[in-house]
């Protein structure tokens, strides 16, 4: 039996932490509006081209989608998560990374595949996201975070 090679796409949960207020509600994750389709929520993400790495994708895609670049963020060692779903029929899996945006005050700017986009807390970040594997992820990273401060602590 042939297995159908599963649609692959990678991004970042991209989050940044406001100076004015105490952590870890200072914590806000970006997530943007499709301009197309059903209008839903993502973070930056995309398809992997033929032959290119998935982070290279990640970058590539979060550059293209929201305007922030490699040298504006941060990527975190230690979390990836990965989703599952079908789209038209086929399988996809998506897998996301968590990246700090460096300078909280660096302005989003979206192509024409977005519409719009929210810095949200995380249970904003949920609301707007709706799908429960997407929401476990944000939950997931938002835990991650929260024990990294722990150990800082
Ligand atoms: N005009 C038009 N054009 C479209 C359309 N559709 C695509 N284009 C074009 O394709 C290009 C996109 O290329 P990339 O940027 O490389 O790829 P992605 O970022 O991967 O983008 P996608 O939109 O293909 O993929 P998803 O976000 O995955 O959405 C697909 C479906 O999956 C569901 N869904 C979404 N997220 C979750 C989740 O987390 N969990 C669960 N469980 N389900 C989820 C949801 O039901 C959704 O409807 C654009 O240039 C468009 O021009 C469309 O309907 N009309």
């Amino acid at each position: 039996m042939v297995r159908e090679m599963a649609l692959r796409a990678c991004g970042f949960i991209v989050f940044r932490r406001l100076a004015v207020v105490p952590p870890p509600d200072n914590i806000e994750y970006l997530l943007l509006q499709t301009s197309y389709g059903e209008h839903h929520w993502t973070p930056p993400k995309g398809h992997v081209d033929p032959g290119e790495e998935d982070l290279i994708t990640a970058l590539r895609e979060t550059k293209e989608e929201a305007g922030l670049g490699a040298e504006q963020l941060q990527v975190l060692d230690g979390f990836v998560q990965e989703l599952r779903y079908e789209v038209r029929g086929r399988p996809k899996e998506v897998l996301y990374w968590l990246a700090e945006l460096r300078d909280p005050g660096t302005a989003v700017t979206l192509s024409d595949e977005h519409q719009d986009y929210r810095w949200a807390r995380v249970e904003e970040a949920c609301t707007l996201a709706q799908y429960k594997d997407l929401q476990d992820t944000l939950r997931a990273a938002h835990r991650h975070l929260e024990a990294d401060l722990d150990k800082q602590q």
